[in-house]
């Protein structure tokens, strides 16, 4: 395996606070890296560095050309049809068409082409979004909570079907979620960012699929909520909602 993101020391001030406060991150290329961290910390404005979208103020940062993003909503052009929203930007000809066409039959849209982006669900639209990075071939895949405005349903159907994506085409992923349960679930390794550094970066268990009841996986899950500052009782996870706090595995 090689380096497809490389990070070191790096920094972004916004003011007198430093966000980003020495970041060291390396990510193989064909690796799956989720990034936890509570609301604030910093998760977007690190994933907006590595797609060029920010500057740092300190530190390395390599990462390869061949880069995208998707975003939380999906960012369609409303006067594009669906091929023309995946294929934008890129040259025009026949070859990038079938390009375009290839990525929306691999996300299930394949008789969505020439659909206007008004008449999409919000799954649909997102898988539209997925489709417009896939098809750029990008080495390293940015992921900025892409499932977060999803209904619970169509979130674990496009989990699953990045998840698919991801395994087939292989590139480095970073994905940003709130949701430790879908990073155990997508990711190879999982790291939290606290105080403008990663204060976890834990490899996960390779078996799947990755069974919620799964007593490592349960770890895992607790230790990442403790490092995420979420205070657990002692018995099982129903006790955080009779004691009205938000159950387990929503951080936000
Ligand atoms: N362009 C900017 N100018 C000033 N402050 C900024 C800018 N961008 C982000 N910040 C601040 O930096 C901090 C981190 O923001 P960021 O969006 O990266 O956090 P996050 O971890 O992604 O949060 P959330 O989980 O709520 O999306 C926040 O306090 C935010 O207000």
């Amino acid at each position: 395996m090689s380096t497809a993101v490389h990070l070191r020391g790096l920094r972004r001030v916004f003011g007198s606070r430093a966000v980003l406060d020495g970041v060291d991150l390396d990510i193989e290329r064909g690796e799956f890296v989720a990034l936890l961290g509570a609301s604030g910390t910093g998760k977007t404005t690190l994933l907006r560095i590595l797609g060029a979208l920010d500057r740092p103020d300190g530190g390395t940062v390599l990462v390869p050309e061949a880069r995208t993003i998707v975003f939380q909503e999906p960012r369609l052009v409303p006067s594009k049809r669906v091929l023309g929203n995946v294929v934008v930007g890129l040259p025009r000809g026949a070859a990038v068409q079938e390009q375009g066409r290839r990525a929306l039959a691999e996300v299930g849209l394949a008789d969505h082409a020439r659909a206007w982006p008004h008449t999409l669900s919000g799954g649909e639209a997102q898988r539209v979004a997925l489709a417009r990075a896939l098809v750029r071939e990008p080495e390293l895949l940015l992921l900025d909570e892409p499932f977060a405005a999803l209904d619970a349903l169509t979130r674990l159907r496009m989990q699953d079907l990045v998840g698919d994506l991801v395994r087939t085409r292989r590139p480095a992923v970073l994905l940003v979620t709130h949701d430790v349960d879908e990073a155990i679930r997508l990711a190879d390794r999982v790291a939290v960012l606290k105080d403008g550094r990663l204060v976890t970066d834990e490899r996960v268990e390779a078996r799947r699929p990755r069974d919620a009841a799964d007593p490592e996986f349960t770890a895992l899950r607790r230790r990442l909520l403790g490092d995420l500052g979420v205070r657990l009782p002692a018995a099982g996870p129903d006790e955080n909602e009779k004691a009205g706090r938000p159950s387990e595995g929503a951080i936000r």
